[in-house]
């Protein structure tokens, strides 16, 4: 039953093939007995999913479900759920157990799934190989001796090792879509706004955004129709109607305009992930496709800009914590100034305290507008750069990450290569444009992904596309090769 797409499950559910009760605790199972070679869950929420499960049972016996009644999925550690710790993967957090849901989890639970638990990821998503996290690294499941990408780690790590057949996740500078590419999972970052933040733990509120993780773009557009919509209680929440995302998988994609920015294959672009992007450009030609060559010109200081305004964000959304309301809280400490000083820096790990320091820097007297006035005209002019290719094409596509899953360690003590992982996916961030992942081959048996980034909005046409290329390949079916494993020594 691990092996179900969303759909399938929905089917299978509704065909009476299975119960939610069955397929929840078979996965509940797997992730008992598997999930200690992976490290993708920090909490598993056992006896709350079977309760869910056996109450959606009900209501899809009574006919009146709502399409993902019963579906388990998992959410990531950064998503309010009442009375479910909610770590945001840091120790200032692992005793915070939040009274009430984020959005996005009240949505999916009013859409009746069931929550599997709550995925690992870099501490207050700070990171792209969730190494940082205060519960130990994820391992990728296509070779547990390399990262799984991050910081939504954890949330493609449990879809890739058949865990979990769907996630939430969060995508700031490239959390959804690196650790997706990393793990030949489909990621979708919406248009910034166009899913509730509300409950959501913030790092960089200007970028964050949630969406789906899942084995291909068809299971994320079930996700994103249930986690999509305003919401009156995120001021940043766009007024727009929420909309079926599975309706338009079909359409035709004859003559669509695909931009291919020549920044996005210059320096730094392993040779064999840009053949393998080219591959996929390749077959959207056969599909009906025109590629036209574009260029994004600010695309090298994408990075730069971002490590001045997302650390600028985080350093004023962490300051909530102070050891005095809720989080660590030091022991025994001298005076206000000693609980404050001692409860972040045990609480907080390195890589948080870096962004807290730059952030800080960035905004103090004096530094303001060298750096984040200068950031914020970068991100305007990154953001020009998307409008004005977007008049002569529909589409833009490129590598996700410059290179695969690389090994455990090997980037952790070097932040600034650490960074780099992002430099294809931290503009689309920076421009509030919706961006996805895609699997598209294999490089030294490690997954590649292929970005696409839309218009404004145009998350329905997006993954129509990706559902297209789906059709006509195999690469998302392709299983990490320790599960292959697994199934041939249980002799499925
Ligand atoms: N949160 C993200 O989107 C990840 C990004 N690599 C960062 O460390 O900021």
């Amino acid at each position: 039953m691990h092996q179900f797409t969303i759909a399938e499950i929905i089917r299978g559910l509704r065909d009476k093939q299975f119960s939610s009760v069955e397929i929840t605790r078979h996965l509940l199972d797997r992730i008992q007995q598997l999930d200690s070679n992976y490290n993708s869950f920090i909490t598993v929420t056992g006896e709350m999913a079977l309760a869910q499960a056996a109450a959606a049972d009900q209501r899809l016996a009574a006919g009146e479900a709502p399409a993902l009644c019963g579906v388990p999925i998992a959410h990531k550690d950064i998503f309010c759920t009442s009375g479910v710790r909610t770590s945001c993967g840091s120790r200032m957090l692992d005793n915070f157990v939040p009274p009430y849901d984020a959005t996005v989890v009240e949505k999916f639970n009013s859409a009746g799934s069931v929550t599997l638990g709550k995925t690992n990821m870099d501490e207050f998503a700070m990171g792209s190989s969730n190494e940082s996290s205060y519960y130990g690294p994820v391992k990728n499941p296509w070779n547990t001796d390399c990262v799984p990408g991050g910081s939504s780690g954890g949330s493609a790590a449990a879809v890739a090792a058949l865990l979990a057949p769907g996630t939430t996740a969060t995508d700031t500078g490239g959390s959804i879509r690196q650790p997706a590419a990393m793990t030949n999972t489909t990621g979708l970052k919406p248009t910034y706004g166009r899913v509730s933040r509300w409950g959501m733990i913030a790092f960089a509120s200007s970028l964050d955004q949630a969406g789906p993780i899942a084995r291909n773009a068809e299971d994320c557009a079930y996700l994103l129709s249930a986690m999509a919509g305003h919401d009156d209680r995120d001021s940043t929440s766009l007024n727009r109607p929420e909309q079926d995302y599975t309706l338009n998988l079909n359409d035709s994609i004859t003559g669509l305009k695909i931009g291919v920015p020549k920044e996005y294959f210059g320096e730094g672009l392993s040779t064999d992930v840009a053949a393998r992007v080219q591959d996929a450009l390749n077959e959207f030609e056969k599909l009906g496709a025109e590629l036209v060559d574009i260029t994004l010109p600010h695309t090298d200081l994408a990075v730069p800009a971002y490590y001045v305004i997302a650390p600028a964000e985080a350093s004023a959304n962490l300051s909530r914590f102070d050891g005095v309301r809720y989080g660590h809280r030091c022991d025994d400490p001298k005076d206000l100034r000693d609980l404050y000083m001692r409860s972040r820096g045990e609480g907080f790990g390195d890589e948080v305290q870096r962004r807290i320091l730059v952030g800080t820097y960035a905004l103090s007297a004096g530094y303001y507008d060298a750096y984040y006035n200068k950031a914020q005209q970068v991100r305007r002019l990154i953001k020009q750069d998307f409008v004005q290719a977007f008049e002569k094409v529909d589409v833009i596509m490129g590598p996700t990450a410059p290179s695969p899953a690389f090994g455990l360690g090997e980037k952790k003590s070097d932040p600034v290569a650490m960074y780099l992982e992002d430099i294809f996916t931290i503009a689309t961030n920076l421009a509030g444009l919706p961006g996805m992942s895609l699997p598209c081959g294999l490089v030294n048996h490690m997954p590649v992904g292929l970005q696409i980034i839309g218009n404004y909005l145009e998350e329905a046409r997006m993954l129509n596309i990706a559902h297209r290329y789906q059709q006509v390949t195999d690469w998302h079916k392709v299983s990490a090769p320790s599960i292959a494993e697994a199934a041939a020594t249980e002799g499925e």
